[in-house]
């Protein structure tokens, strides 16, 4: 059976991309996670857009193992900081992945920023790299606006303070959502249903 290697390094996101791939049960393709492989060299994410630094974590995963390796850059993107922190939303605070200190200083830099012009959005650029070289990268998005204070305990990162515009979310923080429904509406969710047509193809 053909092997995909899902390449982060982070274990939170990496449970919701292996969860979202297991729910479009494509058959015929054993998932594995970095913690299966030997550990290879991290490679710096120098990329100026997220579409770049996934397309740098895949490659690498390629490069390393031989499997098709599927990897995903993501970030908030506020408007009030004219789309910051962006790539750069993992070390925004100086240490990358503290999500307390990330979310303390975002809060920090809007708080005078009126209700009214606090949207933002996940984004999420997922790429896939198979070994004859092949790249797929697709794209999803998801609006919402950021809170005043940290609310709920699902999910990572700046979960707590995104509050989604779908009303099915009613209001509540993205880390008040269920791993499903956070799956349905998410920019992960978004990105990886468009390259599921393209992952069954790995099967054959
Ligand atoms: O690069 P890998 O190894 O996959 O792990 P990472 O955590 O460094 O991942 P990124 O470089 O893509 O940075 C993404 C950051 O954006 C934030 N983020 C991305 N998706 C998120 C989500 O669904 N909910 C909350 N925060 C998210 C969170 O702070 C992540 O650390
Ligand atoms: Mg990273």
């Amino acid at each position: 059976m053909p092997k995909l290697l899902v390449a982060s390094r982070n274990a939170k996101k990496l449970v919701e991309l292996q969860r979202v791939l297991d729910a479009a049960g494509i058959d015929g393709i054993e998932v594995i996670g970095l913690d299966t492989v030997d550990e290879y060299r991290e490679v710096p994410e120098t990329g100026a857009t997220f579409e770049d630094n996934a397309l740098i974590k895949a490659v690498a995963g390629v490069e390393a193992t031989g499997l098709a390796c599927l990897a995903d850059d993501s970030g908030l993107s506020v408007d009030a900081l004219n789309g910051m922190p962006g790539v750069l939303s993992a070390r925004w605070s100086g240490r990358h992945g503290d999500d307390q200190a990330n979310n303390d200083l975002l809060l920090a830099q809007i708080s005078d920023v009126p209700d009214e012009r606090r949207g933002a959005a996940f984004v999420s650029a997922c790429a896939l790299v198979v070994p004859s070289g092949e790249r797929t990268v697709v794209r999803g998005e998801w609006r919402g606006t950021i809170l005043r204070e940290p609310r709920g305990a699902n999910g990572f990162g700046y979960d707590p303070l995104f509050a989604p515009d779908d009303a099915v979310a009613q209001g509540r923080s993205s880390a008040e959502l269920s791993a499903q429904e956070k799956d349905a509406l998410s920019h992960r969710g978004t990105a990886l249903a468009r390259l599921v047509p393209t992952l069954r193809s790995l099967a054959d």
